[in-house]
């Protein structure tokens, strides 16, 4: 069990450049259990940067980003970091589209390294069923079950990818733009599942520019400008912020 608004991550002095342009200058970030915490700021700001970071994708400079406050990711490799409990939504979903919702989510499961005795073990396992169960439930898909992915809607292809990620029950939760392409219905939607993600368990990153979006679901909020955080706070403070809107916002 975790303890309420521990830290899920803690990134301190991180600096990332490519070539000779410093894209995140020394960044001290934490996103903590129990909250959906938004990343926004403008195009270029840092944003998919420090998730690329965070999930190995990117090597930086300098700096330590923490799980739990223990494990230091940089000296891990993605599928390392990824199974220590960071799952990543990327914009684009990558549904296997010739199974079902169901059989994607079971996919999931499966993805974890693991012998094949323990793999045989599992599928006899009643509490695989239960899981799937469970996500088909959160996910709001349980009438979908098996229906080919391939024929799902933009917004529902989107849904089934989250349920992908939390069949492993991540610690760290990142969605990157979740609702982008998505009509008002599915962006409602998106926004009722992200809202019910919260929990002590876990922490929820999210990046996106729907701002309106970012209010209903986000606890607490980042603002990035040329790779520093300008705020933190709540969205609705940062509305009201005359760097956030000189930078962001206001334009
Ligand atoms: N592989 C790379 N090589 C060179 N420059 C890069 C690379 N990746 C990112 N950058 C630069 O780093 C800066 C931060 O980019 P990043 O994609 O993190 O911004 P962002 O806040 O996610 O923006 P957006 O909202 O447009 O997605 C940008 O100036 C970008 O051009």
């Amino acid at each position: 069990m975790t303890a309420p608004g521990a830290q899920a991550i803690q990134i301190d002095g991180l600096r990332v450049s490519f070539g000779d342009f410093v894209a995140i200058p020394q960044l001290t970030f934490i996103a903590r259990y129990g909250e959906v915490h938004g990343v926004i700021g403008p195009n270029g700001a840092g944003k998919t940067t420090m998730l690329d970071v965070i999930t190995g994708k990117t090597r930086p400079k300098a700096g330590t980003v923490r799980l739990d406050g223990k494990v230091d990711l940089l000296g891990m490799d993605e599928p390392a970091i990824a199974l220590a409990g960071v799952g990543r939504k990327f914009q684009k979903p990558s549904v296997f589209e010739a199974l079902s919702v169901r059989e994607n989510l079971e996919t999931a499961l499966r993805l974890k390294p693991r012998s094949i005795l323990a793999e045989i073990r599992s599928w006899a396992d009643p509490r695989r069923g239960t899981r799937v169960a469970e996500v088909l439930e959160e996910i709001g898909l349980s009438d979908l079950a098996d229906t080919p992915a391939g024929i799902l809607a933009h917004g529902q292809k989107q849904w089934l990818e989250i349920g992908m990620l939390l069949m492993q029950r991540p610690k760290l939760l990142m969605l990157d733009e979740p609702v982008a392409g998505m009509t008002e219905e599915e962006t409602r939607h998106t926004a009722d599942l992200v809202r019910r993600l919260r929990s002590p368990e876990r922490a929820v990153l999210v990046i996106e520019h729907d701002m309106a979006f970012v209010e209903e679901i986000a606890d607490r909020v980042t603002v990035l400008h040329e790779g520093n955080p300008i705020f933190e706070g709540r969205m609705a403070d940062a509305r009201q912020d005359p760097l956030v809107r000189q930078v962001y916002l206001g334009r």
